[in-house]
């Protein structure tokens, strides 16, 4: 990809070919209102292709309902959104996932009575084609489809270093995989952008470290783009090129890590919490 750029060179001119950075989610100036009170205030986010971006702030700064107005969950009062040059603002959210964002939540939300296949398969049925007819009377159309979903969830869980768990209970599964299983559920529908809500929430430091870790790898296996929202700053410090931080629904700081935790209003917002912790 890339555009024509109007360049002169030893005083001729000539028109070079240049390549573009692509802005895969632009969020402009969205407001959101629950009655009296302003949760989030003309925020805005431009994500390029491959970025691991950082929202964070303190507790009820907005972050969660910025990710609900990215999915879907809520409509904004004012201001766009738009994926990929489609203005997703006032989609439902399984068409926001079929067109390739996929999240996940501050709690876990597995299903812990199936096992870690079961779970993965689930998130491969967004992808679909089959009629529910076809799904009724297991028609050729639909056993193919059902095999090549079989097929891809278990090229998903060795890409993701889960197939050893492949027919355990989700819920019997150490803490830190429960969280790798949920991604790996997302990535299922397979998504360009991921959004992650505090993935490293209740997690021990090697856990955390191993979860960064899984970030990256998973961010150049599925060629994506991650946004998450994190209170764990070593996690947010340690993986995200860029970081936003909000604060009562307004972006007070936007910069690198360093920039960000030596900014005079994000140490303020964050006054008694140790962003170095
Ligand atoms: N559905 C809703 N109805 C009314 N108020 C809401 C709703 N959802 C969120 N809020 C309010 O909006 C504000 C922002 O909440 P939000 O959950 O987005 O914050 P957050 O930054 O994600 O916080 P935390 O880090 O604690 O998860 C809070 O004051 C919250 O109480």
């Amino acid at each position: 990809m890339g555009s024509w750029v109007r360049m002169k060179y030893h005083g001729i001119c000539c028109w070079e070919r240049r390549a573009v950075i692509v802005a895969i989610l632009e969020v402009n100036k969205i407001t959101i209102k629950f009655g009296g009170l302003t949760a989030v205030s003309n925020f805005s986010l431009n994500l390029k292709e491959g970025e691991i971006v950082g929202l964070i702030g303190p507790n009820g700064a907005g972050k969660t309902t910025a990710f609900n107005a990215i999915t879907g969950i809520y409509v904004p009062t004012s201001g766009s959104i738009m994926f990929q040059g489609n203005d997703i603002t006032r989609l439902l959210p399984d068409k926001i996932t079929k067109l390739g964002v996929a999240r996940t939540f501050q709690n876990i939300r597995l299903f812990e009575n199936m096992s870690v296949f079961e779970n993965v398969l689930v998130g491969h049925h967004l992808r679909i084609k089959s009629s529910f007819i076809d799904a009724t009377f297991r028609t050729p159309k639909y056993n193919r489809e059902e095999k090549m979903m079989r097929d891809q969830t278990l090229e998903l869980l060795e890409k993701v270093n889960l197939t050893e768990y492949l027919n355990e209970k989700a819920s019997s599964l150490p803490y830190g995989q429960q969280r790798h299983l949920e991604i790996a559920r997302a990535l299922a529908t397979r998504p360009k952008l991921l959004l992650l809500d505090e993935p490293a929430a209740g997690m021990n430091p090697k856990e955390s470290e191993e979860l960064m870790e899984f970030l990256k790898q998973i961010r150049d296996k599925f060629n994506l783009t991650i946004l998450l929202i994190e209170h764990h700053m070593q996690v947010v410090m340690g993986i995200c090129e860029r970081i936003l931080v909000l604060d009562h629904g307004i972006t007070i700081a936007e910069g690198t890590p360093d920039e960000v935790q030596n900014n005079q209003k994000v140490i303020e917002a964050y006054l008694g919490v140790e962003l170095d912790a």
